[in-house]
């Protein structure tokens, strides 16, 4: 018997087949589409910290993992025999086949979406979480659009797989392509000839789609944008850090007020009650050898890391705490955190930038997403706060298209969006070259002259030295020794103190006190 090529090809003139392509097509959008919803769901279930979502989140996927998808097709296709209520939608067959694929296809998203959650760094959660963003906030902006991107090559694979498994539905009478082919197999016996047209739907769809989603990964990485840069640059903001105002007395009324702050990791006690007062408009630059507690402190003042014991109010408000029934201190919920961390702006050592989103998105994001700004107000503002950083012709750059010094400048230009009460600096310029870390510190500067309540945690004495107005000296959990830059860095310190000043910097440190005011 000879292969009827005719045949073959005059299948693919067939309406039936091509309507089954439509079927497939319809079923394998849809089932990918809800089962991705599903799946992300599951995955953060079952990495929430609650036992029990994260339990009934594992027993999901071992249980629709473990089910042959057949199994489910016909349990799915016959349940209106036991649940008559169920006609409505489990008569049709291509409801049940969407309901049974979306059951076990959630089960395996699920797993390439936690991949995907797991692989997006802790930072950018801290980051999202300082800007006064809620967890769902979190979440949805900063968290899942970059999980997606990660888990997107093997969601890819997973619609293939879809398409492939339609094909099974033939068991419960839908009209796909392979039950279409069958059925014209068992009439004219040319079974070869039906299957290879069969075959080529299959491989054709399978193309199209492996196109679209090489399109749309293009598409999702930003990495491949090419830098738009527009309008002149802005006049260098790089200088000296020279003190260009009069001290800011270190008394009266408190605005961040931390008072015996303890915390241990693991049984290990870094910080074993510090005491610091920062007055309104104040600067305290936070000093002290490695390892001492300066990064664990000032993650304390916004919450980041719970402190264990002491308490911590700014603007009066205690900070992580509120005062319950009957006078008792009870943790804030999430919500509450997120309203109190927005008077408080953080920059981090590492910059923390999203990197799917523009240097101008990255700046608005919190403020439009809150509801405190509309949406142009917020790139108006967030245009002005690029220009008071020396960043606006950077825009619409991508964080990755950006030196490091850069990428601080615009994070701290985010913080600031916030319109924050007072600022957090946790080591901004340790993760820049040399030559970047003055134009940071400009800026910073330029901060601490217009007023702007900060607290920084630094290794640069430089700063530490000409911008201050009180300086803390923090040393195995303690505060050793805290006042005005020359009493720390003059001739008159204790020999510790000079000796670490002079073991981290170049610079000849000795100042003078300022003039009485
Ligand atoms: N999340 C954590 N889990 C366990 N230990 C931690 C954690 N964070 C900090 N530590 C420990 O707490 C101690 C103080 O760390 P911290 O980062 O606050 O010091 P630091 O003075 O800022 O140091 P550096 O100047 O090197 O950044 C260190 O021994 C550190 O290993």
């Amino acid at each position: 018997m000879t292969f009827d090529w005719a045949y073959t090809f005059s299948l693919f003139a067939d309406p039936n087949l091509w309507r089954a392509a439509g079927v497939v097509v319809a079923l394998s959008l849809l089932s990918w589409i809800v089962a991705n919803i599903a799946g992300i769901g599951l995955a953060l279930m079952k990495e929430s910290r609650s036992r029990i979502l994260s339990t009934v989140a594992g027993m999901y996927v071992w249980l629709f993992r473990s089910l042959p998808l057949l199994v489910l097709l016909v349990f799915a296709y016959n349940i209106p025999q036991v649940f008559p209520a169920t006609q409505v939608i489990l008569g049709s067959s291509f409801n049940a086949a969407l309901i049974a694929l979306v059951l076990s296809e959630a089960a395996y998203m699920a797993e390439i979406h936690r991949g995907g959650l797991l692989s997006v760094s802790a930072d950018q959660r801290e980051a999202a979480k300082a800007l006064g963003l809620p967890y769902g906030y979190v979440q949805r902006h900063v968290v899942i659009p970059q999980a997606f991107r990660i888990a997107l090559p093997a969601l890819g694979n997973e619609f293939v797989s879809i398409l492939k498994l339609t094909s099974l539905a033939s068991v419960i009478s839908l009209e796909e392509i392979l039950l279409v082919g069958q059925r014209l197999y068992t009439q004219n016996f040319m079974v070869l000839e039906t299957l290879l047209a069969v075959a080529v739907f299959y491989v054709l769809l399978v193309t199209v789609f492996d196109r679209l989603r090489d399109l749309l990964e293009r598409k999702l990485d930003v990495s491949r944008r090419r830098p738009a840069v527009q309008g002149d640059p802005d006049a260098a903001t790089a200088g000296s850090v020279a003190r260009g105002r009069e001290r800011v007395p270190h008394e009266g009324p408190t605005l961040v007020s931390a008072a015996g702050v303890t915390k241990s990791f693991h049984g290990n006690q870094v910080l074993k009650g510090v005491d610091v007062d920062v007055h309104a408009g104040e600067v305290v630059v936070v000093i002290g050898p490695s390892g001492s507690g300066k990064t664990t402190f000032v993650r304390t003042l916004n919450h980041l890391e719970p402190a264990d014991g002491g308490s911590i109010e700014v603007n009066g408000q205690l900070i992580g705490n509120k005062l319950g029934q009957n006078g008792r201190v009870v943790a804030l919920s999430d919500r509450e955190l997120s309203v109190q961390r927005r008077g408080v702006g953080m920059v981090f050592q590492r910059f923390n930038l999203f990197p799917h989103k523009t240097v101008l998105e990255n700046i608005t994001l919190a403020p439009v997403q809150l509801g405190l700004m509309k949406a142009d107000e917020a790139t108006e503002f967030g245009r002005s706060l690029l220009r008071k950083v020396g960043m606006s012709v950077h825009a619409n750059k991508y964080p990755h298209q950006l030196s490091g010094g850069q990428q601080q400048r615009v994070a701290i230009a985010r913080a600031l969006a916030m319109k924050p009460g007072v600022m957090l600096f946790d080591e901004p310029t340790s993760a820049l070259d040399p030559e970047l870390v003055s134009e940071v510190l400009a800026v910073i500067a330029e901060l601490a002259q217009e007023g702007m309540t900060m607290v920084i945690v630094t290794h640069e004495m430089k700063l530490a030295r000409d911008v201050a107005d009180w300086v803390v000296f923090m040393e195995d959990g303690n505060v050793v020794k805290q006042g005005p830059p020359e009493t720390i860095f003059g001739p008159d310190a204790e020999p510790r103190l000079r000796r670490f000043v002079q073991s981290v910097s170049d610079v000849p440190l000795a100042v003078e006190a300022p003039a009485a005011q």
